[in-house]
């Protein structure tokens, strides 16, 4: 079928208005689908009818993948206008040219670097330019392939305490998720400003969490185009705690200036010790920090998403489940988890990389266009906001077969996946520079807990994916975890 190029006005707008074919307006039920279909696992119900302006306002702050229409999994592209002109762009090689090609010309939108703006100042994440490239010159080092496999001992630790913790719930059920938020900050705050006794990791926590829930919830001023400097209530109500965040932060990179490194170097040496390789310019306080915050913030939530979804993937699909166990058993024995057992679980990626496709933890990105410019035949002007719905990209009928089945076996052959149809960590420049520690992670804290425990589904409480800031699974994911051994192998050496 040829892709149709429709363009879907969602409120009072300059553009086209409203081409919904009738086929496209067809609501999908949550599942299963019939005896016919295989279920599927709990997806966002689309949008079928144009919001208007304030129902994509409401949608903005109670769920985000509400403002997506039907039609953005099975059209190239879907446009409109909510106060400013919008696209949702889903056509491979358009998003090649945004984030490759013509990466200059589609910075990172304003409503992202408002919202994040307070907490990591102008970090790698949000830098452009010239500031954005020395930031990352210096960091790419920390994220080398040798210094993310040293952290494997780290991350393996990290997995035990939370099947100990886990076991220690006995029959009851769990929150899965609540856990694997844990065990990603015990990860990311042992590696980052490790061994300081003196580094209050749960205050920061506390902050981080409450800032990503207050900052997170996409401002009604942003969607209405207000200008920056008018104040935004939301981000000056979390403004206290983000300043007490980033006193601890500072203090805890005075003490490390001071004391040294000790063993084996974490982020925050390796970026204390990392330099621009064109300017030698080397990060003070202040962008030190910033970038740890930064790892913090855009690491630890995203990858605990990831586990966590992917446990109740393996819980609606037992048989997945033991195939993945088997695959432990066979590789890893009883030793404990090692750099080189990841590299060879193979099916273990599989799994967390369907995960993502189906739950995207940044399920949409968006950029402001800078420049006049043509994207799937159509005209983008300067300032349009231009979004790339992860999610429905990864759920896209042209791209995928089933697109909402969960099935690992897709990225058995990596090489016949289109690279700008599966983009969970983005791509170009500005691709992930945490991608390859968090699927690390997420394969060791899968392997620890799936060779510990069987995760069976809680009936009536299945997730339901809201996204805010990141898709998450709201109200938890309650999971049973019937022990399959007492000890983990590394607890029993
Ligand atoms: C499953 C886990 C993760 C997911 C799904 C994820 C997703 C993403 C995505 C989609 C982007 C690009 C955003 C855009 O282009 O607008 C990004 C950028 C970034 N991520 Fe991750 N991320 C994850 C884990 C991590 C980790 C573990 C770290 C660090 C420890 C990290 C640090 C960053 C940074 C610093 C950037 C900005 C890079 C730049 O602009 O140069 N992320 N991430």
């Amino acid at each position: 079928m040829p892709l149709n190029r429709a363009i879907v006005g969602f409120a009072g707008s300059d553009l086209p208005l409203i081409l919904i074919r009738k086929e496209f307006m067809m609501s999908q039920p949550a599942s299963p689908l019939s005896h016919d279909h295989p279920a599927v696992p709990v997806r966002a119900q689309l949008a079928t009818e144009p919001l208007g302006l304030f129902g994509s306002l409401k949608a903005a702050r109670s769920n985000l993948l509400n403002i997506l229409p039907e039609i953005a999994v099975r059209q190239p592209m879907v446009s409109g206008r909510t106060g400013l002109r919008w696209h949702m762009v889903m056509d491979p090689g358009a998003i090649r040219q945004m984030l490759l090609t013509k990466v200059e010309d589609y910075p990172k939108s304003k409503a992202t670097k408002n919202i994040l703006r307070p907490a990591i100042g102008d970090s790698l994440f949000i830098a452009e330019g010239a500031h954005w490239r020395w930031q990352r010159r210096a960091a790419a080092p920390v994220f080398s392939h040798r210094n993310i496999a040293n952290l494997t001992p780290t991350m393996a630790a990290a997995a035990d305490r939370a099947a100990d913790r886990i076991a220690a719930a006995g029959p009851r059920a769990v929150d899965l998720l609540e856990e694997m938020v844990a065990t990603t900050f015990d990860v990311i705050s042992e590696v980052t400003f490790s061994g300081d006794g003196s580094f209050d990791s749960d205050g920061v926590h506390r902050a981080i969490d409450a800032y990503i829930a207050e900052a997170g919830k996409i401002s009604l001023l942003d969607m209405l185009g207000v200008p920056d400097w008018v104040p935004r209530p939301g981000r000056m109500m979390s403004g206290h705690a983000v300043g007490g965040m980033k006193k601890v932060a500072d203090a805890a990179i005075e003490a490390r200036r001071q004391r040294g490194s000790k063993g084996l170097p974490d982020l925050l040496d390796l970026l204390l010790a990392g330099e621009d390789p064109e300017t030698k310019k080397r990060m003070n306080t202040a962008e030190l920090r910033d970038n740890l915050l930064t790892f913090i913030v855009a690491g630890h939530e995203t990858t605990a998403l990831t586990l966590a979804w992917a446990l109740y993937l393996c819980a609606f699909d037992q048989q997945v489940q033991s195939k993945a166990r088997a695959e432990i058993a066979n590789i890893c024995g009883n030793a404990p988890i090692t750099g080189a057992h990841v590299a060879q679980l193979a099916y273990l990626r599989q799994i967390v990389e369907e995960t993502l496709r189906l739950y995207p933890p940044a399920g949409i990105i968006s950029r402001t266009a800078q420049k006049a410019d043509r994207l799937c035949a159509r005209e983008i002007r300067p300032g349009d906001t231009v979004m790339i719905p992860i999610y429905a990209l990864g759920r896209h009928h042209q791209l995928w077969n089933n697109p909402d089945s969960f099935d690992p076996d897709r990225f058995a052959d990596r090489k016949s996946i289109d690279r700008y149809a599966y983009l969970p960590f983005g791509d170009g420049p500005r691709i992930c520079i945490g991608a390859n520690f968090a699927i690390q992670e997420a394969v060791i804290i899968l392997a620890t807990l799936l060779r510990r425990f069987q995760f069976e589904e809680v009936s009536g409480r299945p997730p339901k994916p809201v996204m805010i800031l990141t898709l998450r699974p709201e109200g938890g994911v309650w999971l049973t975890a019937k022990p399959l051994r007492s000890k983990t192998p590394a607890a029993l050496t």
